[in-house]
């Protein structure tokens, strides 16, 4: 059917109403879309085969002198002092009908590469400058690894998985066969997506569902095949999600959807923090708003509250203007009028006859306690987020009156502290306060024999909260321990080494320093265990414990030190030659690793730290 034919139907289309009536519409075009596309793509493939069959004629490209190439050593370069590593060669340029066109000379120098290894088998590693949040792989089998190799156990690995990748029913051509069978229905029959959407009559859901992206969201992420049937126009985009534009909330939520919560980081599509963003639970009034207008002393503008209190025309807004507000009153309802006013472009007085009618203050503000609730045990402060492996860090902690059992809040829940981007207010008692070192005179600060809080507790400097320190500013900073998060990294060398490949430093190092940061994918126990099998088949592990849930893998994602080698008390020579030591650290929230020297250490030297006792005693029990 053409675009033409479907329009002029259009005209004549009315919009069904009732359920059965969209029920039928929805299979019949489905199913008409269906057959169109059925058609065109046994056509289409039939053509394609067809075309693979015929034997294309390239130019007959002569080929001079029994020579294979173009190119012609012509003789050695004269005059260079590394005369024998330079040679001349003719470069002929042929025209289409293979006759040679013209002739030029020109040297190239002659680099002797050493014979290369084959790159070793089910190794890769993509480069990485930060840690990424992997969780766990797929369910889904992509391969079967080293399946021409009997030693290893595939049975056993195939129990790791749900399901093989190769035996999945994925149709592509389905989508495509949906969202054109939706744009006729929405374009041609009226019908809303939603309506479509309800029937349950597509393959696929159009919008998003929480944890589950829709055809819209997939659509935007693959290349669609355009065949000959489809009327959906190029520039067309389909609606990403129920929420409209034009509602701030809505906005609010889309833009929130996009940018980490971590207030560290904010990148947009963070690969790192796993949290979820939610729009924040609405805040509740603490603050009396008779209390709030005392607090302002000069008005914002002329027509200011201050100035005439009661407006001498009820304003009318918009229900739109009007959810505006009540979003940003659920985001902040302790803010003067004058503030709010500002945000959602209105006069301050109307923002005031709007929030005395739509939130009349309470006698009892929100805030208080149910009867009987005894305050002292609810707010009880224990902690223990010191030892990473006996602690995972929670999300930020986001709800409405004090971080306690009452609001479920995730950091008391924890028994974690409050972290610089929880949603708590900033006197809350739970929040770490960070550390009150002094600048180092000479020398450094933040370090252990100076009690600095931060390093008993296992956790870098905070930039925002250790202001004395100056952890902020890397360039005139004493802080000792403030090295991971602003990747100050010694030059390393990456070669052969004792076992395998191996890391060496290119310069200098004094004791404490930190030499590089092990980076990798963090992912869940599970995952731990399918890899791990991959990796005793190897002989090689990459994989770090971080804290109580998570490791550190660096065998498919990682930096230079995935090659660091063991050297400690349960080495099998007996020596103990470790120069480093792994420390996690609590980093503004998230824990990672560093790799510190533990003395001084020349360059040219091999980083070497104590894997631990039980490495190599789990790899020979695999
Ligand atoms: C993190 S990797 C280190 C990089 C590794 N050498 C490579 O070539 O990829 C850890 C693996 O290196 C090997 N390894 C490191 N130190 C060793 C040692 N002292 N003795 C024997 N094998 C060692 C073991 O195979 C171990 O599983």
């Amino acid at each position: 059917m053409s675009l033409a034919s479907i329009m002029q139907t259009n005209e004549q289309t009315l919009r069904p109403s009732d359920d059965s009536s969209i029920h039928k519409l929805v299979q019949t075009v489905f199913a008409e879309v269906l057959a169109e596309f059925s058609a065109w793509k046994v056509k289409y493939c039939k053509h394609f085969i067809r075309s693979l069959s015929h034997v294309t004629q390239s130019p007959r490209v002569p080929i001079p002198d029994g020579d294979s190439t173009r190119l012609h050593i012509v003789g050695k370069a004269g005059g260079s002092p590394d005369g024998d590593k330079e040679i001349m060669v003719a470069v002929t340029d042929y025209s289409e009908d293979g006759t040679p066109r013209s002739t030029s000379s020109i040297s190239l120098q002659v680099v002797h590469a050493e014979l290369l290894e084959p790159h070793r088998s089910y190794e890769y590693c993509t480069p990485i400058s930060r840690n990424i949040f992997r969780g766990d792989d797929d369910d889904m089998m992509p391969f079967i690894p080293f399946a021409d190799d009997p030693t290893f156990d595939h049975i056993d690995h195939t129990l790791c998985y749900g399901s093989f990748a190769w035996q999945d029913d994925y149709d592509p051509d389905l989508e495509v066969i949906s969202l054109e069978a939706a744009y006729r229905l929405h374009a041609v029959h009226s019908l809303l997506y939603q309506d479509i959407d309800n029937t349950g009559i597509l393959p696929f859901k159009l919008f998003s569902t929480p944890g589950k992206p829709g055809l819209f969201t997939l659509s935007r992420r693959r290349d669609l095949l355009r065949w000959n049937g489809t009327t959906i126009p190029c520039s067309y985009s389909f609606p990403s999600a129920l929420l409209s534009h034009s509602i701030l909330q809505h906005r609010l939520e889309r833009t929130n959807a996009l940018f980490c919560p971590n207030l560290n980081c904010v990148e947009p599509l963070c690969p790192v923090h796993v949290e979820m963003n939610p729009v924040p639970s609405p805040r509740k009034q603490t603050i009396r708003l008779s209390e709030l207008l005392k607090r302002v002393k000069h008005p914002c503008e002329a027509g200011c509250f201050l100035q005439s209190m009661t407006a001498e025309v009820l304003p009318r807004w918009s229900e739109d203007a009007i959810n505006s507000f009540k979003s940003i009153y659920h985001i902040e309802p302790d803010m003067i009028p004058c503030d709010h006013a500002e945000l959602i472009f209105k006069p301050c007085h109307e923002v005031l006859y709007y929030r005395r009618l739509l939130y009349p203050d309470l006698d009892e503000l929100q805030t208080a306690r149910p009867n009987g609730e005894h305050k002292g045990k609810s707010r009880s402060l224990e902690f223990r987020d010191v030892d990473p492996l006996k602690f995972t860090p929670n999300d930020p902690c986001h709800h409405s009156g004090p971080c306690d059992v009452l609001s479920d809040c995730l950091c008391f829940k924890n028994k974690a502290h409050c972290q610089r981007n929880c949603r708590c207010p900033t006197k809350c008692a739970r929040r770490w306060k960070g550390c009150r070192c002094a600048k180092a005179r000479d020398g450094v600060s933040c370090v252990k024999f100076k009690r600095c809080s931060c390093v008993e507790a296992r956790r870098e400097c905070d930039p925002e909260l250790c202001v004395k320190c100056g952890c902020r500013d890397p360039e005139t900073s004493t802080c000792g321990n403030s090295q991971i998060q602003q990747g100050r990294f010694k030059e390393l060398e990456v070669k052969e080494s004792r076992w395998g490949i191996g890391v060496f430093l290119l310069e200098s190092v004094t004791q404490g320093e930190l030499i590089v940061e092990y980076l990798g994918e963090l992912i869940y126990e599970l995952t731990f265990d399918s890899r791990g099998e991959v990796a005793d088949h190897l002989g090689r592990s990459y994989v770090f414990g971080l804290d109580k849930t998570l490791s550190l893998d660096s065998s498919r994602a990682g930096n230079a030190s995935r090659f660091i080698n063991h050297s400690g008390a349960s080495d099998a020579s007996g020596e103990t030659q470790y120069n480093c030591r792994a420390f996690a650290r609590l980093v503004n929230g998230e824990h990672r690793i560093g790799i510190f020297a533990i003395m001084n250490i020349d360059p040219g030297a091999e980083i070497l730290i104590d894997y631990g006792p039980v490495f190599f005693t789990e790899q020979k029990n695999a």
